[in-house]
């Protein structure tokens, strides 16, 4: 599959919405669109995910750039490739840096596809026709307002929703979503806000028939999780903990959690996603796909991922409008009922608007292979 060329694209797009989590809020969204052409002028797209802060990961918008440009392309120029499953091999070499990897590992995946005509959910190995999705609703100022936002996406029929929590905004809070929303499935997400000393507050939860409570604790951590884990009813998902095949395994061993959130690019791309879910689905584990306010690319990359049989929770891949006004493809995702039809086209099912892509483009370098 020799690639000619790499782009990158970098965009900057506005929320229609602030988001808050407990780590603060923003609305303007920086990232990559990477693009891999061959010399038939197929084109592969991927996604990147790191903020301008680094707050979520130590992985930032800049330090995608820096190991992109200067490490990861040039493994890209020295090497063939024959399937997308090389890229993570030849990437091992670099340290970390999943979300930058993932990215551009995103674009091979989307090209191959393309190139044997074939859908990316059907190169990943994904046999599901529609995906279950759930909605993530960040921190709002009040309680009023987060039973209306809840209210109006029960109504659009999302199959799960998801609160952020943090010290101050937890029990009360849900047990006032619940006493309103009794037969709703819903779960927390906690983004690393608590320590063991809150293990007694913690408890709580577990009278409020959450799905799940994600990543209450430090956000590189398995140990303390495995000890909550083992005074509470409520199912801890791990999201920032996991970075890989290999904490996955420790995570499942120590039993740190009892579900798993897999980001393609918190763990480094789809090649590390698919193993996580292999592993996952041989050890009974739950899976779902965790969303990062991706636009439409890495939208589209969610949802062939989520068409893999172990992904039996319905993930966080909104559709395009929950955070756009614009979306960068074509059409935008949209979710009908909580159901997202999986497109059949070749490669991400989606055509990249060009038009939107340059709109919102600040800067474009371009690559060349020999
Ligand atoms: O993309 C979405 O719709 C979900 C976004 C979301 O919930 C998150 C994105 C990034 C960090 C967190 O705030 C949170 C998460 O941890 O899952
Ligand atoms: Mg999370």
């Amino acid at each position: 599959m020799p690639i000619k060329q790499i782009k990158l694209h970098k965009l900057k797009m506005r929320l229609n919405d602030p988001f808050t989590t407990s780590f603060g809020t923003f609305q303007d969204k920086e990232f990559f669109v990477t693009e891999a052409v061959d010399d038939e002028g197929n084109r592969g797209f991927g996604e990147s995910v790191a903020f301008t802060s680094p707050w979520y990961s130590e992985e930032t918008v800049q330090t995608n750039l820096h190991v992109m440009e200067d490490f990861l392309i040039k493994t890209l120029q020295e090497n063939k490739i024959e399937h997308p499953d090389e890229v993570s091999e030849l990437f091992t070499p670099i340290k970390r840096n999943n979300m930058a990897k993932s990215a551009l590992e995103g674009a091979v995946w989307d090209l191959y596809a393309k190139q044997k005509n074939i859908s990316l959910a059907q190169a990943l190995g994904g046999k599901k026709t529609e995906i279950d999705v759930g909605i993530s609703i960040g921190i709002q100022p009040t309680v009023d307002d987060l039973l209306q936002t809840i209210d109006h996406y029960v109504q659009k029929g999302y199959k799960r929703i998801k609160i952020k929590i943090k010290p101050g905004w937890d029990i009360d809070v849900l047990r006032e979503v619940r006493n309103h929303f009794p037969d709703t499935p819903i779960m927390a997400d906690a983004n690393s806000a608590y320590t063991l000393k809150d293990i007694d507050h913690l408890k709580q939860l577990d009278d409020l028939n959450l799905t799940m409570i994600e990543q209450p604790l430090e956000h590189d951590d398995i140990v303390d999780h495995a000890k909550l884990q083992a005074v509470m009813k409520t199912p801890i998902c791990l999201d920032e903990s996991i970075h890989s095949l290999s904490d996955t395994r420790k995570a499942i061993q120590l039993g740190s959690c009892k579900i798993i959130n897999i980001k393609i690019g918190r763990v480094g791309g789809l090649t590390e996603a698919k193993r996580i879910h292999e592993y996952c689905k041989d050890n009974g584990i739950p899976v779902w796909c965790g969303g990062m306010l991706e636009a439409g690319i890495g939208r589209a990359h969610n949802i062939a991922l989520t068409t893999l049989p172990q992904f039996i929770l319905p993930g966080d891949t909104a559709g395009s409008s929950r955070y756009w006004e614009r979306d960068i493809i074509k059409p935008e995702v949209v979710v009908q009922d909580g159901v997202i039809n999986v497109p059949d086209k070749p490669g991400i099912g989606y055509d990249i608007d060009d038009e939107a892509l340059e709109k919102f483009a600040v800067d474009v370098k371009t690559f060349n292979f020999n």
